[in-house]
């Protein structure tokens, strides 16, 4: 019997005298049906009472193969001895996390919060573990460590490491591995994985194991160890590995009994997932082979065997939960809950300095006086709202069980029902695999990581595969006889040969990892001069020089004198088309002229490659781009920095070059992370939170931020619900806003004296920023020419203006069509929106030159079906930063205003302000009209 429910009340442990002797036992009442049903009492005996003292009200709490009993006319449950109990089971703990935990909570703690810094040990042990991946899949060793070692080239260089050192040092380890797997008992390939991703829906864990051979774990540690048994924390990772391998067999047992059972249920014979579990596990320390047999003694065999048993399993799941139920309450552990030695951790010294600091209360005690009480706050607040972030994450694990294949296809989140087309093998024992797409369309794209699996990515056969191909014709001519294939080939590379039935979006952590790290090194590593402007305690100063540096517009000209004259930031507030990419740039320049070194970042490999675009443009070519290949646009690929290579080369290339362009995000990778620059200029500062800004504006002495406060603030995962298919439900002006507020839009209130405001914009037709100017920018914003200003379709090549209805010739339009939502559609509308659009194409106005913008993906899709490839349609948020002759927004509402366009002005604002020469409003005049702002936007296009 399974129990699963909201925690309602937990009663005090209490001791018991039983047959067994003294025991102790908590009940804890829970509501099922996600706190709907009536409550049920379950007595957690023995161990598990450790997790139950963790839990609180409102947690979820799951108990597997409980035991019923009635007592009083009242069924119970207990814990039994294949009893499992699960504190928040949606919460999915990393397996590595586990590990360290079981280290010590507050090592946990600090991993998250520092990150992994770039270092020889743990370069060395990528690349050992990549060799390892190699070697399991039959390659030669000599090959698989040069190739490995290059393509750790650059970080080697970085630490000033050379590839024949290295190679040597790396051979080392891999001579274990193979001296390992020569063994005899290694013969049959089919029955190895390397590097199997394995999530698990029951526990709430997930994790990479190394390799998994006859069902059971393997780690490798590129540590040495000389005694017979693996250390405990090792083998704790293994059998937390073990523990979702248990269930996934007993999946597959009773999925199999069911079938030769013609589909009764059948409960009986079934292993319990425990039971089914792997009852040994592999540590393989390779650098035993490496130690000195004269020198030292003790077992220097690397490949150490344990065995796993239900006492291991419950424990790591004890560990797991005591971590969910931590991160519940984002409490920040003390090292108590633990019970490790202080004085034999290597981390001690980090640990009483970062409890010192933040005044923190720790089992290793504090060093150092605090930061200022401000700080500590700011850093908790921001350390609350970014695990917020996580937990997001989290929920986008769980759906991948959750929904169903349909649910997630709708919800972009999956590309189902593909047709595998075949596959083969590629360098390094790699798999390319094909499948026909359906046609349908994700947000998964192109260099992605994915789910790849044979029908469900939890319980089938599922892989990590990168996207290579998504659609276009296949080359293939066997493929093109398959009619489902035309033109919707889906190509991916994966290490293992899965069957590609379906593709799930992977959520990562990665991006709220590097958000903590840099709220770690904003607050904890930055000079204290850095941190007064920052803090409010000195206002940012100036040195401005007399020089001019744009002759044609003179708030342009004011945004570089104040940029490059800032001794702390300068802030460019860009409104739409206003010149913000080509002021970066000039920045950029001016600030190389006077010798700096400068970190060029934005949110997105777009702006990164469009400010480059711009650099070009003007002149200038000496940049290094960071990003992976997919990222970077391909014309900017000239610039890119290969991660394999010579690592003195590559590390010269870019130490040396006078611009670094990169993400934020990828300002937060090791590589990064770890340069230092004079300055740093960061673009669409309006879209990045603020520990997002600062992974850039950490690594220079100043920085100058552009962007608009006024367009989409930052996507904030936390507060989207995610499931109503509605696009930008993301930010809208919810409370929670540390997170949705950027910190150029908060420096930009708090000195408004360092912003610069770009007034002059070139783009739309007067017309048409009329209404942004007045609503959005005060009534500042102004055609930067007369030619911008009187901008017409008729003035395009080829454009016949007279052909175009009445209604269509000025340069804004409303359209009301009238028409019903259904959901987040509006049929009638999309009729109506590709009417007009057909209508500008037949005047002559080239498709490519028209945009439409719709608040819902659902409608997005709705509109795409009635209109050709050429023309672009697409949500505000995939509008943002570009523009179009002519734009027709989509509004669907009807009757009332519940969607989050209208929510926040920040959005329609977007929507408005991209069309250079006509802009067409398609909607329900009279709903619009019910709020203040959109009704005087009617009566203007109107
Ligand atoms: N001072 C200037 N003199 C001449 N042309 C300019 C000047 N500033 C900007 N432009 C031109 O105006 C156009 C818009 O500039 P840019 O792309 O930099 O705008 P933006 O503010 O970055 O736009 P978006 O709002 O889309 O981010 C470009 O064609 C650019 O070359």
């Amino acid at each position: 019997m399974n129990v699963r429910g909201v925690v309602v009340e937990v009663d005090d442990p209490e001791t018991v005298s039983t047959q067994y002797g003294e025991r102790e036992l908590c009940e804890v009442t829970v509501r099922s049906d996600r706190g709907r049903s009536e409550p049920t009492t379950v007595t957690l005996w023995g161990d598990w009472v450790e997790n139950a003292e963790q839990l609180e009200p409102g947690m979820e709490l799951a108990v597997y193969d409980a035991e019923k009993r009635t007592y009083q006319g009242e069924t119970q449950y207990t814990t039994g001895s294949d009893t499992t109990v699960v504190v928040e089971p949606e919460f999915v703990v990393d397996v590595t996390d586990v590990r360290a935990w079981v280290q010590c909570p507050r090592m946990y703690y600090l991993n998250k919060i520092d990150g992994l810094p770039l270092a020889y040990p743990v370069v060395k042990g990528t690349i050992v573990h990549e060799v390892f991946g190699d070697l399991l899949r039959g390659r030669d060793i000599d090959t698989a460590v040069e190739e490995q070692v290059e393509a750790a080239g650059l970080e080697l260089g970085l630490l000033g490491r050379d590839s024949d050192s290295v190679a040597e040092d790396v051979r080392d380890h891999a001579r274990a591995i193979e001296g390992w797997l020569a063994q005899g008992t290694l013969t049959e390939r089919d029955e190895w994985r390397s590097e199997m991703t394995l999530i698990s829906e029951r526990y709430g864990i997930k994790g990479r194991a190394d390799a998994v051979r006859r069902g059971m774990p393997v780690e490798l540690k590129t540590g040495k160890n000389t005694r017979r048994e693996p250390r405990f924390h090792d083998k704790i990772q293994a059998a937390a590995y073990a523990l979702i391998l248990g269930e996934r067999a007993a999946e597959e047992t009773s999925a199999a009994s069911m079938m030769g059972d013609g589909g009764a249920t059948v409960d009986t014979d079934t292993p319990s997932a425990l039971a089914a579990a792997p009852d040994t596990g592999t540590l393989l320390y390779t650098k035993n082979a490496a130690v000195d047999r004269a020198e030292e003694g003790g077992d220097l065999s690397p490949a150490k065997e344990f065995s796993i048993g239900s006492g291991l399993l419950e424990f790591v799941l004890r560990a797991r939960n005591a971590i969910a139920a931590t991160e519940y309450g984002t409490d920040v552990p003390t090292g108590y809950e633990g019970d490790a030695k202080c004085e034999y951790c290597f981390e001690q010294d980090t640990c009483m300095a970062v409890s010192g600091r933040l005044d923190q209360e720790s089992k290793a005690g504090q060093v150092g006086s605090p930061i200022p009480e401000r700080e500590r706050a700011y850093f908790d607040r921001f350390y609350r709202a970014i695990e917020a972030e996580r937990r997001a994450v989290h929920r986008e694990y769980a759906k991948l069980w959750r929904q169903g294949p349909t649910e997630r296809a709708d919800d972009d989140r999956a590309l189902v029902d593909l047709q595998p087309l075949g596959r083969r093998e590629i360098d390094g024992g790699r798999w390319e695999l094909r499948a026909a797409g359906t046609g349908a369309t994700s947000k998964i794209r192109e260099g992605d990581v994915v789910l790849a699996s044979d029908g469900h990515p939890i319980r089938g056969e599922a892989e990590l595969a990168r996207v290579e191909r998504l659609g276009g014709p296949s080359p293939d001519a066997d493929s093109s006889s398959d009619g489902s294939a035309s033109g919707q080939e889906i190509v991916v590379t994966a290490d293992e040969p899965v069957e590609l039935r379906r593709l799930d979006i992977y959520p990562s952590e990665l991006s709220t990892d590097r958000l903590l790290t840099a709220l770690h090194d904003a607050v904890l590593k930055q000079p204290q001069s850095a941190k007064d402007v920052l803090f409010g305690r000195r206002d940012p100063e100036f040195d401005c020089p007399s020089e001019t540096f744009v002759d044609n517009n003179p708030a342009q000209d004011e945004a570089v004198r104040r940029a490059v004259s800032a001794e702390d930031f300068a802030l460019v507030h860009g409104p739409p088309g206003t010149g913000k990419t080509y002021t970066l740039a000039k920045i950029v320049r001016e600030l190389v002229d006077r010798g700096e070194h400068v970190l060029l970042s934005a949110f997105t490999n777009r702006a990164v490659d469009n400010a480059i675009e711009a650099l070009v443009e003007q002149g200038f070519t000496d940049v290094v781009r960071v990003g992976t290949e997919s990222g970077v646009r391909e014309d900017m690929q000239r610039f890119r920095l290969e991660q394999a290579g010579d690592p003195d080369e590559l590390a010269t290339r870019l130490e040396d070059a006078p611009v670094v362009a990169a993400t934020t995000a990828s300002c937060g990778s090791r590589v990064v992370r770890e340069q230092r620059f004079d300055a740093a200029v960061v673009d669409e500062a309006g879209q990045l939170t603020e520990p997002g800004t600062l992974a850039a504006t950490n690594l220079a002495d100043r920085f100058v931020l552009i962007g608009d406060h006024r367009q989409l603030p930052p996507v904030v995962r936390s507060e989207d619900s995610g499931t109503d298919g509605k696009t930008g439900a993301e930010s809208g002006g919810h409370p929670q806003a540390d997170l949705g507020r950027s910190l150029f839009e908060r420096l930009i209130e708090a000195h408004p004296e360092a912003g610069v405001l770009l007034d002059r914009q070139y783009r739309m037709a007067q017309r048409i920023q009329a209404f942004p100017s007045q609503a959005f920018y005060d009534g500042q914003l102004r055609p930067a020419t007369g030619e911008v200003a009187s901008r017409h379709v008729g003035d395009l090549d080829g454009v016949d203006p007279s052909a175009l209805p009445e209604r269509l010739r000025g340069r804004v339009a409303f359209v009301d069509p009238g028409g019903h939502a259904h959901g987040n559609t509006n049929p009638e509308e999309a009729d109506a929106v590709a009417q007009v659009v057909e209508e500008f194409a037949s005047a002559g106005v080239s498709r490519d030159d028209i945009g439409v913008i719709a608040p819902y993906r659902a409608q997005v899709a709705e509109i795409g079906q009635r209109l050709d490839d050429h023309v672009a349609v697409d949500t505000v948020d995939r509008f943002q930063g570009s523009s179009k002759e002519v734009i027709v927004v989509s509004f669907v509402a009807t009757g009332d205003l519940d969607g989050p366009i209208f929510e926040d002005y920040r959005r329609i604002n977007v929507a408005l302000s991209r069309a250079k020469r006509s802009l067409v409003l398609v909607g329900d005049a009279d709903a619009l009209s019910t709020d203040e702002t959109y009704a005087e936007m009617v009566e203007w296009a109107r």
